[in-house]
């Protein structure tokens, strides 16, 4: 065997070799870390394990799916690339990508190149002649998802497959993928929790959860008591969930006609609104306070009650549980967010998550930003409750900012009025709705791969707006950004 090439970064020793007879061989080295292998376990038996195992997981429905198959296909590949021109790039491919990710052209030389940087953190550049050992190069792959290092890479080809953009923070892994543009990779860094900013003040004791709103006397799952807990109280006595976890039908129902249906839009008018002021330029005044959209709250038992962390009062707590994939969308939005299984309606997704930060914080941010041009996700603020206490302000009033800190969220894209999720505020820690958390629920069963969306609730001809809203490309035919009117 004559061309070498070895992913040596990984704990398991990977090599692919050929030779001029056009033999190609494929070795795996692991360490069995003192565990004896009996003359009992067959390696059929193990194949057989991990192939019903990635049916599961890549949801591979075809009967005929083998992993030896797949490894001769690898060879194939490796064999056909070198064949081409001295210099010709070879596919590496560390970790297969799901069936969703790969192409069914026969033309194998249409077939993308993954480039892993997911879960080893290495990416290997592809404009390396495999022939060649010593020229790989393993760009460090460290904390952003870009690193400055792999810019050059990036910019110059897709397909690209991460494995996990969480870095192993959440539950479930959440892959991106690549399959059609040319965009560079979202430059922030991943993170499972809201995390406060400097002077971001917020206040979790446990004197503010009075006994009257807690149920410290239950134990276990607070739904399957014959009665609903105080923690219910909020809903009106009833829970918010099912027993298989999902939000109620009628919940959603009302929180969908709460934010789409004009005659049952709550707004809440403040005479001079601090958070339509802030986002002025300095000088200039608003007239009037658009509004703030009053909307329903769940809540959730917290660390002072008696029942389980599995009890079905704690979805949101409990983080992402579906699989999602950041997905390059063909319309030109960027990146998206899409689930790789269908979906019922009132499934959670995942929180918005990012740092929070004051209005005035924000407001400081964002004429940075502008000034230099720099992109920033859709801020969200934290006025779900707005006007029911006192009037905060500009550096109390809490809004979250995703742009350099937050988690999958991030990528959710607009889509005008008829979206496929709701975000539901959510008290997990405190009564106080200063802070809450943001939660995105199915509004409808979903489809596997439909893309995600949510309504930003932007008008597009709001001249006062800080944040120049986009060119709203969502499709839907209620679009507001093409000035259709609502039916
Ligand atoms: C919260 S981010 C969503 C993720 C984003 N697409 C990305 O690549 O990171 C919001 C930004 O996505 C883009 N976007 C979201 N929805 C869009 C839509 N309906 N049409 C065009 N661009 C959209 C806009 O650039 C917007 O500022």
């Amino acid at each position: 065997m004559e061309n070498r090439v070895a992913a040596n970064s990984h704990p398991l020793q990977f090599d692919i070799a050929s030779s001029a007879n056009k033999e190609v061989k494929i070795s795996l080295t692991c360490n069995s870390a003192g565990h004896s292998i009996s003359q009992r376990q067959t390696f059929g038996a193990a194949l057989r394990e991990v192939e019903n195992e990635c049916r599961r997981i890549y949801t591979i429905e075809d009967s005929d799916f083998s992993l030896t198959k797949l490894m001769n296909k690898v060879c194939e590949y490796f064999l056909k690339m070198d064949s081409g021109p001295s210099n010709k790039i070879a596919p590496i491919i560390l970790d297969t990508p799901p069936k969703s990710c790969q192409n069914d052209v026969e033309d194998t030389s249409l077939q993308p190149n993954y480039q892993n940087v997911g879960v080893k953190d290495h990416i290997i550049p592809q404009d390396v002649n495999v022939a060649s050992k010593e020229n790989i190069k393993l760009l460090e792959f460290s904390g952003s998802l870009k690193s400055r290092n792999m810019e050059a890479v990036l910019q110059k080809r897709y397909p690209i497959y991460l494995n996990d953009i969480t870095r192993g923070q959440e539950s479930v892994e959440i892959s991106l993928v690549n399959e059609c543009s040319n965009i560079e990779l979202p430059d922030f860094l991943y993170i499972k929790n809201n995390l406060a900013h400097d002077d971001a003040q917020i206040v979790f004791s446990l004197a503010r959860i009075s006994d009257r709103n807690c149920c410290s006397q239950c134990r276990g799952d607070c739904l399957s008591s014959a009665l609903p807990c105080a923690c219910a109280a909020e809903t009106q006595g009833e829970f918010a969930y099912t027993r298989e976890g999902l939000l109620k039908e009628e919940f959603v129902d009302e929180c969908i006609a709460m934010t789409r249906e004009p005659q049952r839009k709550h707004f809440y008018y403040c005479e001079i609104c601090p958070l339509q002021n802030s986002m002025l330029q300095k000088g200039k005044k608003i007239k009037r306070c658009e509004g703030h959209l009053t909307r329903k709250f769940i809540k959730e038992c917290w660390f002072k009650c008696g029942c389980s962390k599995h009890c079905g009062n704690r979805i949101v707590q409990r983080g992402i549980q579906v699989a999602l994939q950041v997905f390059a969308t063909p319309e030109g939005k960027g990146w998206g967010l899409r689930p790789v299984n269908a979906l019922k309606k009132g499934t959670f997704i995942c929180e918005y998550v990012g740092e929070i930060v004051t209005n005035q914080e924000l407001y400081d941010r964002n004429k940075e930003r502008n000034a230099v041009n720099e992109k920033h996700t859709y801020p969200v603020l934290l006025d779900a409750d707005w006007g029911s206490e006192r009037i905060l302000k500009d550096e109390e009033a809490l809004c979250l900012d995703a742009t350099e800190f937050g988690n999958v969220g991030r990528f959710i894209n607009h889509r005008c009025y008829d979206a496929n999720l709701v975000e539901v505020p959510v008290e997990v820690e405190t009564p106080d709705h200063h802070y809450y958390h943001l939660a995105f629920f199915t509004v409808r069963d979903i489809e596997a791969m439909e893309e995600l969306t949510w309504d930003y609730g932007i008008e597009f001809g709001d001249k006062h707006h800080p944040i120049k809203a986009f060119k709203c490309k969502c499709g839907s035919k209620y679009c507001r950004s093409n000035r259709k009117k609502l039916s």
